[in-house]
């Protein structure tokens, strides 16, 4: 019988301070994964940009409908016909501080599902990073359902959030077949604990993991680790993308297979013991 498949793309690039810079790495992604056929396309956290203090950041945030990086994207999702889920920051009106935000731009160029950050990264390893997200963030109070698309439903979730299996466990019992992280981790971060992070996540969850990650230098300050994944419901890893080194725009192309989801969950039931501990 034949299986019905369904091609993405993952897009890794490596943003600055300069909107239009970002942008024309994104778009270019966007006519590679259409002209590959693909329905979708998932870009990294903080695609817009990616400032080298806190308050760079919070002066460069604009909303959506004035921003000329969403609303480039939209045009392009728009014509190209594909959907693109891409991290953002948002000013919030009345407060200082912004939303580390993930959206999803349907194939008509709409906005028409939106997740903020929950966990935020405040760190101060030794070694380096020294990284207090929260001087210019405000995180998120709730999760997103997970929701339809042509390659099935998705649960959204953030970069550091990666860490805390809660909210993934929480999306893939609301019914989500592929969760995202897109991301900008660290170097040392990375290299430590990335790769192992998200197989995790996908055999716990036994879904699809795509994560979109930032690669290379941002500034003199900030160096992001690379090497976007896509990972199956049975941990394999299905795609890995460069490193740090590697200078400018990637893409990488998958197929989501919902019988190998199915497969999986059936085969092997996590059925909970909630008799013994709470359910998360
Ligand atoms: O700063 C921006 O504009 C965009 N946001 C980020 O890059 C965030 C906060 S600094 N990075 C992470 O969460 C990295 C997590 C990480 O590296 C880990 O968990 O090890």
């Amino acid at each position: 019988m034949l299986k019905r498949m369904t091609k993405a793309a993952v897009g890794q690039i490596c943003s600055t301070n300069d909107f239009s810079h970002n942008l024309k790495q994104c778009v270019t992604l966007v006519h590679k994964a259409s002209a590959a056929g693909a329905k979708a396309l998932f870009l990294p956290e903080a695609s817009d940009y990616i400032a080298s203090s806190a308050a760079e950041s919070i002066s460069l945030a604009q909303p959506v409908t004035a921003s000329p990086f969403v609303l480039g994207l939209q045009s392009e999702a728009k014509k190209a016909h594909i959907a693109i889920n891409v991290g953002i920051h948002e000013p919030v009106e009345g407060e200082k501080k912004l939303k580390n935000s993930l959206i999803w731009i349907n194939e008509d160029g709409e906005i028409s599902q939106r997740y903020q950050k929950l966990h935020l990264f405040d760190v101060d390893l030794k070694r380096g990073p020294k990284l207090k997200e929260s001087d210019s963030v405000q995180p998120g109070s709730s999760i997103l359902p997970p929701f339809s698309t042509s390659l099935g439903k998705i649960g959204m979730l953030i970069c550091f959030d990666l860490r805390f299996p809660e909210p993934s466990l929480q999306l893939k019992r609301l019914g989500a077949d592929i969760i995202t992280y897109p991301s900008a981790f660290t170097l040392p971060t990375g290299a430590a604990h990335w790769s192992t992070l998200l197989r995790c996540r996908a055999i716990e969850t036994q879904s699809y993991v795509v994560a979109a990650a930032q690669s290379g230098p941002h500034n003199n300050k900030r160096t992001s680790y690379g090497h976007s994944m896509v990972v199956n419901p049975w941990g394999e890893v299905e795609v890995k993308l460069g490193g740090e080194w590697m200078g400018g725009e990637e893409i990488g192309f998958f197929e989501i297979d919902g019988e190998l989801i199915k497969k999986v969950r059936r085969e092997m039931p996590l059925l909970r013991r909630t008799d013994v501990y709470p359910e998360i």
